[in-house]
């Protein structure tokens, strides 16, 4: 596999018995939006907290920014964790500038980027706002914030939409996307296929502890074939035995996988025998859909 920001080699960890992640490989490269997708308890938390160096692998080896130990890359890296947590007495404005000292960045500068940021976010009246009045979705935003405000090279972000309502997780997306642009390596774990669609430019899904599919979103949805729905002109009867095999009631029509030698024999079939066609559309399947289908396989 090729060399990457952050490099995974056969992770191994076991928790008592269970191995919980089972010989994990990972190549995110530089500038990339990369997704580590997986269902509850698949080992995606586990796995990101490895290569941080916050857990030691019990097999295995990692690499992050080209370091042998992970924490020797701390001040470059932002992290948001799973378990969420701030001090509830601190303002949203000390609580970005304080989460920064940590990684380095001087007090003032970190204010100043906090009131930018927490204005650009649209939270600019939360900024003298004390952690405990603000709503949970908006504590979060402001975790977020904390974590990226010394501009890190590397940001990993563990299931960051959970939590969120949906003009909130659009806010996120579009500060994923800003630090991509600014030049950032973004990590993130999700089990929510929209947001992986919509921003990874690569992704991998682990299911038992075991990665079952490395790529891109297209590779992913190109694992299924396309999709058609179709309607037939009202009044239309027997047009089911002439649909693909696989075809099922859905709505005003029929669902069936494109065939692999095209739709245009269906069509055929059907103008053939007189029947008439009232709506057709014929799509990709989304990353849900191969998601579904790979953890199923899976387990
Ligand atoms: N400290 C621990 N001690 C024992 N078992 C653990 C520990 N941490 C995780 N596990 C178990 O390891 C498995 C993987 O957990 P992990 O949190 O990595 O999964 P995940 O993919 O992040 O799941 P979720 O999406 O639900 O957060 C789970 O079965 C979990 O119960």
């Amino acid at each position: 596999m090729d060399q990457g920001i952050v490099q995974a080699n056969g992770l191994i960890k076991h928790y008592g018995q269970r191995r919980v992640v089972d010989g994990v490989d990972l190549a995110v490269p530089q500038g990339a939006v990369y997704g580590v997708l997986g269902p509850n308890g698949a080992g995606k938390t586990t796995t990101l907290r490895m290569l941080l160096g916050i857990i030691e692998p019990d097999g295995g080896s990692r690499q992050l920014l080209g370091l042998a130990h992970p924490r020797q890359a701390r001040t470059r890296i932002g992290y948001l964790p799973e378990e969420r947590g701030l001090y509830p007495a601190m303002t949203a404005r000390e609580t970005i500038a304080f989460m920064g000292a940590l990684r380095g960045l001087p007090w003032r500068e970190g204010r100043a980027r906090a009131d930018r940021m927490l204005h650009d976010a649209g939270l600019g009246h939360a900024a003298g706002q004390k952690i405990r009045k603000l709503s949970k979705g908006m504590a979060q935003l402001v975790q977020l914030l904390g974590a990226i405000v010394h501009q890190p090279e590397l940001i990993v972000l563990d299931e960051p939409f959970s939590g969120l309502d949906p003009v909130n997780q659009e806010k996120l997306e579009g500060l994923i996307l800003a630090e991509r642009a600014r030049g950032a390596t973004i990590l993130f774990s999700t089990h929510v296929m929209a947001h992986a669609q919509r921003l990874c430019d690569r992704l991998a899904i682990i299911a038992n502890g075991r990665r079952c599919f490395e790529g891109t979103v297209a590779d992913a949805r190109a694992l299924l074939p396309m999709r058609a729905h179709f309607v037939p002109r009202s009044g239309d009867a027997g047009v089911r035995a002439l649909l693909p095999a696989d075809a099922a009631p859905s709505g005003d029509g029929f669902d069936f996988s494109v065939p692999d030698e095209g739709i245009e024999p269906v069509i055929a079939r059907l103008l053939a025998a007189g029947h008439g066609i009232a709506g057709l559309s014929i799509e990709r399947p989304g990353l849900h859909e191969v998601f579904v289908k790979l953890v199923r396989e899976a387990a």
